[in-house]
This record gives structure tokens, C-alpha cells and sequence, in this order.
């Protein structure tokens, strides 16, 4: 005899992708790590790690000369073989091993594996082998995702010649976001926001920000955040926050933070 079970299709859940910033990650808490488990009841969360504070540290402890030009680090084969070492190596560990900890299925994944991040070189000459993003295939987060894992992503790509490439991590964040069609795209750093004379901005546009990049309020690192923010943008993903590292991501913090969205109107939830 067989029996007529209901079908139940329930919508998957929609897709964040989280960027954490290598300002914060020695600082991240217990409570901060903890908030994942509470975002995987609303969301399919992926992680975007960066880890550029620890990059130059091991780089002064070799005696290896550092070189950055526009935010982005001149990367020799040397260079890369650290950046490899820290980012894919310590960085990635410590992050998915504190998820693992608290119970979650997080795995480690490169970039430059299973054509995730396909790249061009961004400007061989000056950055040596610093990549730029030309194509996401995101199968394999998207695999993982309806498996219940919880990938965390280290910046790599990889070229059509088979050379493995350093990837800023706030482009690789964006670049995934779009590819996933995520709807929330998320920077976590070491400072509550873009600060306006010491002033959170709560709400901003792709056109104020360039004016603030003109005037110098807006530099450094935070360059390529506002940069990939805005490309990342979409009628899917039509708001990218940026927040700080210092408190726990809830799901109402949310609201917390700068919103950078095309075009000015209140947030929303
Ligand atoms: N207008 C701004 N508001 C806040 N921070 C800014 C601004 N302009 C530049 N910054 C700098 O951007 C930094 C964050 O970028 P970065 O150091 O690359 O962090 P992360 O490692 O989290 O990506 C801040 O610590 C600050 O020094
Ligand atoms: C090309 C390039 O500059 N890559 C970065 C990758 C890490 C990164 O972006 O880390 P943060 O998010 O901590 O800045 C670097 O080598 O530092």
C-alpha cells in the first residue's frame, strides 16, 4: 500500500554573505562567533575572510619587504607563497575551527579551487600576482550551502594559466555576493561605519561616496569596500552594510552601521 505524503516545499533561505575584516579577526569574541548560528536560522550565510594585518606580520618576521600600491599588496612569488600560508593556512583555520566549535558546519574553501574565483592579472607588472575577478562559479558554495555547511571563503583566484593569485578580500566578497545572487552583503571592520568627522553615516549612495573618496574623507582600506559595495549592488542585493567587529551580528544589528544603497530612502528591514 502506499501512502500520499504531503509535499512540502519550503523556499530556501536567502543567501548573506559575510566579509570579516583582518583588522578585526584577533578581536572577534565568543559572543560574535556565537551570532552565526542565530544568522543560519534566517539565512544561508557564507563567509569572505581577509587577514592583511597578519600577512604583514609574517612577512616582518621573515624580513620580507612589503609594497602596497592603491590598498593592494605588490605580490612577488615569495610574497604569495606567505599569503598562502597565512590566509589558507592559519586565517582559515581559526575562523572555521571557532564555527566548529560552536557546532556549525563550517569547511574551508580557496578561491582559486574548483574555478570559484576565475582572474585576470590586475597589473603583473607593478602588482605582480595580485588577481582581479573575471568570473565566479559558485557551484561548489552553492553545493555546500543545501548541505548545510558553512563555507569561509580565503581570497584566491586563479588564472587561465593555472597561476594561483592574491585577491583583495572586500572584491572577493562582493564578487561572490553577486555570483550567489545574495541578498544581504555584509563588511564587518574595526570601525562602526563610514565616519564623517566622527560621525556614523547612517545611510549613503554610490554617487556621495565618490564625492567623499575626492575630498579624502573616505581612504585607505576603505576604498575598496565602498568600490566593490557598489558594484555589488542590485534590485536582489539592494542594500551592502558595513558594521563594526566589535558586537555581536544579531539579526536586529543589522540596522547598525553604515547602508550604502543605489539611491537615498530609509532603510529597511
Ligand atoms: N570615512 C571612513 N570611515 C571609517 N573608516 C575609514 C574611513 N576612511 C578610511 N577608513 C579606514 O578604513 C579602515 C578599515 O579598512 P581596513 O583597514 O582595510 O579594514 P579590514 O581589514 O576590516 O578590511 C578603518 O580602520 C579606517 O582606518
Ligand atoms: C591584493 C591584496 O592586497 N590582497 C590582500 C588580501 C587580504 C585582505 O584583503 O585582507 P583585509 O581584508 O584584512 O584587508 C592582502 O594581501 O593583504
Amino acid at each position: 500500500m502506499t501512502t500520499s505524503k504531503s509535499m512540502q516545499v519550503t523556499e530556501p533561505k536567502p543567501v548573506i554573505v559575510i566579509k570579516l575584516g583582518g583588522s578585526m579577526l584577533d578581536q572577534l569574541t565568543d559572543d560574535f562567533y556565537n551570532s552565526f548560528q542565530d544568522l543560519q536560522k534566517h539565512y544561508q550565510v557564507i563567509i569572505v575572510h581577509g587577514g592583511g594585518p597578519a600577512i604583514t606580520r609574517l612577512l616582518d618576521q621573515l624580513n620580507i619587504e612589503g609594497e602596497f600600491y592603491d590598498g593592494l599588496r605588490k605580490t612577488t612569488p615569495e610574497t604569495l607563497e606567505v599569503v598562502e600560508m597565512v590566509l589558507g593556512g592559519s586565517v582559515n583555520g581559526k575562523i572555521t575551527g571557532h564555527l566548529m566549535k560552536k557546532g556549525m558546519k563550517a569547511v574551508g574553501v580557496k578561491g582559486s579551487e574548483a574555478s570559484l574565483l576565475q582572474a585576470d592579472y590586475l597589473d603583473k607588472e607593478n602588482l605582480g600576482l595580485v588577481g582581479e575577478v573575471r568570473d565566479v562559479n559558485p557551484a561548489l558554495l552553492q553545493k555546500l550551502l543545501n548541505e548545510g555547511y558553512l563555507p569561509v571563503v580565503a581570497p584566491f583566484g586563479r588564472t587561465d594559466d593555472h597561476q594561483t593569485v592574491n585577491i583583495n578580500a572586500d572584491v572577493a566578497a562582493g564578487a561572490i555576493a553577486t555570483a550567489v545572487g545574495a541578498e544581504k552583503l555584509l563588511y564587518v571592520t574595526d570601525v562602526p561605519g563610514i565616519l564623517v568627522e566622527d560621525e556614523i553615516l547612517a545611510l549613503t549612495t554610490p554617487e556621495e561616496i565618490e564625492g567623499m573618496i575626492d575630498q579624502g574623507t573616505i581612504y585607505g582600506g576603505m576604498i575598496p569596500k565602498v568600490h566593490s559595495a557598489t558594484e555589488a549592488l542590485s534590485d536582489h542585493l539592494e542594500e551592502v552594510k558595513i558594521v563594526s567587529g566589535k558586537k555581536p551580528l544579531m539579526e536586529g544589528d543589522m540596522l547598525n552601521g553604515t547602508s550604502i544603497r543605489a539611491k537615498r530612502k530609509e532603510p529597511v528591514e
